[in-house]
């Protein structure tokens, strides 16, 4: 009997959906990875390095203590009741976490939550946010997510009726925007970053788009933002802040600000500041601009991936359009509690004065040095290499260079009916173990080609990552050169 489910009759939107963050090269890793296992010294290295994805755990960054002290505490009441707590856990993560519990309802961890998360944690993040930006935040505006992906596929789920409904997305963009879209079954209308100027948006290129698409039929519904940007690495100075909220006030586009690397800025030059902030800066209130800011536990000094936290702050939409998103939320019933305490704990971590401040302040100063040096290393390393030019990565995780590849590789990349920089990334693997994912996962220019390579290996083994991949570069292009 036929298969009642094949690939013929799934949903075309699925079909259409790619996320090359973990494609076809990673699934290629992991192979190679189980080969090693199985016939060790079979493959020209002995370890797979994983450089496709923003997970810094996984690759052996240590989570903060007081954040970890603080879950353990929450998870498991019982223990603060035993007198030897005390010579185990510092005295302030004690205390936050008996203040978290006693807002969690019957101090159950387990239990399902407000569909928004619950009230004292939505609390605790409305004043990190109000503390960061020198604005008022409200708790009733802050919806905790398992992660910033699930915010971002409720906004698309909510704004897209059909193919006619437009989402503004820089390219080069995170691929859970166009795979989002897809799901849902709109269309992305893309706005090119400058790679010439440090992948810099402009104005003239985000009106020129949004009026391309206008004229073909397309109600263009909102704008996306990445800052910092993944995978180009690039903060957005403020004027250029200013000048995209009033693009968007303007045009009546609701705007997404992604905002999960704000605590990941790596140049003296540059600082973070929250579309919100910028927003009210000008002052914009709440009749002026519907505005939805992500932000992620997965990301920053805190890199807890794993355990699904975040926030997506609402603001500027009607009561009824409240409505129907915390309708939409309250289907999910709630996220993990696990991430909303972390959510909360990564908007309002010890302050001066408070006994872990000092081992707080050490981890986080030290986790990011180190990242903006493993930046500066890897740019510097690409840059020195015959046909790669490489932007800086003022912030994010990742940096983006391109490669400019010689014709007979890109002629053999077509015989192997392959994206020229997806072939040169399976050969890269195939050669060192290094894995990177090709810039045609992120979209791009035509006819320019990049990789996107993380910043996260440990950065003792730097060094070897960049000799690996100079060894590998030199002779690819040897062999291609014409
Ligand atoms: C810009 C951006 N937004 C949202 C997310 C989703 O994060 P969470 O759902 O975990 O909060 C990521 C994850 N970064 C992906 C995952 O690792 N590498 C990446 O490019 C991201 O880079």
């Amino acid at each position: 009997m036929a298969a009642s489910v094949a690939v013929e009759n799934l949903n075309p939107k699925v079909l259409k959906c790619e996320y090359a963050v973990r494609g076809e090269i990673v699934i290629h890793a992991q192979r190679m990875q189980q080969q090693l296992q199985n016939q060790p010294g079979s493959l020209p290295f002995d370890e797979i390095l994983y450089c496709n994805i923003g997970n810094p755990q996984s690759l052996g960054q240590q989570p903060v203590t007081f954040f970890r002290e603080v879950l353990a505490l929450c998870d498991h009441p019982c223990l603060l009741e035993k007198e030897e707590i005390k010579s185990l856990f510092s005295a302030d993560a004690i205390s936050r976490a008996k203040q978290i519990l006693a807002t969690i309802p019957a101090r159950a961890t387990g239990a399902y939550s407000h569909s928004q998360g619950i009230k004292g944690l939505r609390d605790a993040i409305a004043a990190g946010i109000a503390s960061r930006d020198g604005f008022p935040a409200n708790a009733d505006d802050i919806f905790i997510t398992d992660g910033a992906s699930p915010g971002v596929h409720l906004m698309m789920q909510l704004l897209i009726r059909n193919e006619k409904d437009g989402i503004l997305c820089p390219i080069p963009q995170y691929p859970l925007y166009s795979a989002s879209i897809a799901l849902h079954g709109g269309t992305l209308v893309p706005y090119y970053l400058d790679e010439k100027t440090g992948w810099g948006l402009e104005i003239s290129d985000l009106k020129k788009q949004l009026e391309d698409a206008r004229s073909k039929g397309i109600d263009v519904r909102a704008l996306v933002v990445i800052n910092p940007g993944n995978p180009t690495g690039q903060v957005l100075a403020e004027d250029n802040q200013c000048d995209i909220v009033k693009f968007c006030k303007n045009e009546g586009l609701v705007l997404l600000a992604d905002e999960v690397y704000q605590e990941n800025i790596y140049v003296d030059n540059k600082k973070f500041n929250s579309f919100k902030k910028i927003a009210r800066s000008l002052g914009y209130g709440e009749d002026d601009l519907p505005l939805v800011s992500f932000q992620s536990v997965s990301k920053g000094y805190y890199g807890e991936c794993g355990k699904r936290g975040g926030y997506m702050e609402i603001t500027g939409f009607s009561a009824p359009v409240r409505e129907q998103i915390y309708k939409i939320a309250s289907v999910n019933l709630c996220s993990n509690i696990t991430g909303q305490i972390l959510a909360s704990l990564v908007m309002n971590p010890p302050k001066v004065g408070d006994e872990s401040f000092a081992s707080y302040k050490a981890e986080k100063d030290g986790i990011l040095e180190s990242l903006a040096r493993r930046a500066k290393a890897l740019e510097d390393a690409f840059n020195n290499l015959e046909g790669i030019t490489c932007n800086k990565a003022e912030g994010a995780m990742y940096l983006f260079p391109q490669i400019h590849l010689p014709q007979k590789a890109i002629e053999a990349a077509k015989a192997a009916k392959k994206a020229p920089d997806a072939f040169y990334a399976l050969r890269l693997l195939e050669s060192t173990g290094i894995v990177v994912v090709p810039g045609s996962g992120f979209g791009q220019v035509p006819g320019t080609w990049h990789i996107r390579c993380t910043i996260l290996p440990q950065e003792e083994k730097i060094p070897a990552v960049i000799t690996r991949f100079k060894a590998f570069h030199e002779a690819f292009m040897a062999e291609y050169r014409g």
